[in-house]
């Protein structure tokens, strides 16, 4: 289904979960400070205006002036709480930056342009605010959005006032904090991937978000991700999110993701784990790069599987059914391991998700997850929290 047109996407379907952050927060900082600065010119009054007959000054403004002490101490206070939770509640800007400011777009420049296959590349972005100043930020600010799971950003296209949208992938070690990267497949007769396709570094774009897609639970013990396309995007941020991103106290997930590619040219590298000998003969795509430094990185955690449809590679329910069975249960025993803490993901084209899991549905005006059908429903799969992305 070809998708809205930029004034309904105001309105972002359900499924897409509202922008994580929260327009009017700046107008509160304002009257925060506005409260800060009252407190401390009024706590400098009494001083300053103070004459010489206040040595024969009564008890009563003495009592006036410590309730005014306590009231302004009171305000601080209350200020203070108020910015604290501030950042700590506003994704944006937990590291004290704020990089998107919802509903407006942003704007972004190209600073890198990469073709990772015939019909995709990598742009990497950066806010405009930090083109002259690349190394400015000292921590991450999407820094919460990579923590909590799944997220997009919305791009416009500014002759058709349209917009589509597009999942960051992780970052990789060293890069600039604020820079995003995005993964853009040119859709035939695409207009926003086709538009995207034809920028050159130094162009500018203008993005709005982050939008939450898929909040992840705090224990998670599997994941099975079935990515079809670009939909490898998404299973690289849950990769990163539940490897890297976290700072909790847990034990790590096991993860395999299934990354079904129409030609082999999209995931140039990326071995059949039944044929090792592949590796000699391919050089390795960007993405399938990044999918092995993390397997390296976590050796017992991430193992990754490509099926290619134009070497008669599909995804079937034998392969699903064997990815499912060899998880945490056979550990654990069924009534230890939670619905929640099984994940299992289908991401990809629309045609992808239908077949593997069925069609999301729209109700009122909004994309929901809709029955769970396709080769998962058949399979009546009932121990995994089944997402579709
Ligand atoms: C949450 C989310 C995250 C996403 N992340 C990514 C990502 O990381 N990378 C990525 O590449 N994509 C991603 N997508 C998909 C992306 O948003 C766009 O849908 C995609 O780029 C195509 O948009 P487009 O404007 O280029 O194509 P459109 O112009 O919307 O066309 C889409 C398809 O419909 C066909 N079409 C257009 N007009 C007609 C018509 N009149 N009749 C029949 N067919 C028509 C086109 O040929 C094309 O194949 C994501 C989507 C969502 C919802």
């Amino acid at each position: 289904m070809k998708p809205p047109r930029l004034g309904r996407l105001c309105s972002r379907p359900v499924s897409i979960i509202g922008p994580v952050c929260r327009p009017y927060r700046a107008s509160q900082i304002a009257k925060y400070q506005q409260c800060r600065r009252q407190f401390s010119s009024a706590l400098i009054r009494p001083t300053q205006d103070r004459k010489p007959l206040s040595l024969v000054a009564t008890e009563k403004p003495k009592t006036k002036y410590n309730s005014k002490r306590r009231m302004f101490s009171i305000l601080a206070i209350v200020s203070g709480l108020g910015t604290a939770f501030y950042f700590i509640s506003n994704p944006n800007s937990r590291s004290g930056t704020k990089i998107f400011d919802p509903p407006k777009f942003t704007p972004f420049t190209i600073v890198k342009r990469e073709e990772v296959s015939p019909t995709s590349i990598i742009l990497t972005l950066r806010p405009q605010t930090l083109v002259n100043r690349p190394r400015k930020l000292v921590s991450d600010p999407y820094e919460l959005s990579w923590e909590k799971g799944t997220w997009s950003v919305e791009i416009k296209q500014p002759q058709l006032q349209i917009a589509r949208s597009y999942t960051p992938l992780p970052p990789n070690k060293g890069d600039p904090k604020g820079d995003l990267r995005l993964l853009i497949r040119k859709e035939h007769k695409g207009e926003v991937s086709g538009y995207l396709h034809t920028l050159g570094v130094g162009s500018q774009i203008h993005l709005r978000g982050p939008h939450a897609e898929f909040d992840l639970p705090e224990r998670v013990t599997d994941v099975v991700f079935l990515a079809g396309g670009t939909g490898i995007a998404p299973a690289l941020q849950v990769a990163y999110a539940l490897l890297e991103g976290r700072h909790m106290d847990v034990e790590k997930p096991k993860m395999h993701i299934v990354w079904a590619s129409r030609k082999r040219a999209d995931c140039e590298g990326g071995v059949d784990i039944n044929n090792p000998y592949a590796w000699e003969a391919r050089k390795t795509g960007r993405i399938v790069q990044e999918l092995e430094t993390l397997q390296q990185k976590y050796p017992g955690q991430l193992s990754v599987d490509y099926l290619v449809d134009e070497e008669g590679k599909f995804l079937d329910q034998k392969k699903i059914s064997s990815l499912t069975k060899a998880s945490s249960e056979v550990k654990f025993g069924a009534r230890h391991t939670r619905i929640d803490s099984k994940l299992l993901f289908v991401s990809g084209p629309e045609g992808f998700i239908n077949y593997i899991a069925g069609p999301k549905k729209w109700e009122g005006g909004k994309e929901g997850q809709g029955q769970l059908g396709g080769l998962l429903g058949q399979m009546g799969i009932r121990t995994w929290k089944v997402w579709k992305l």
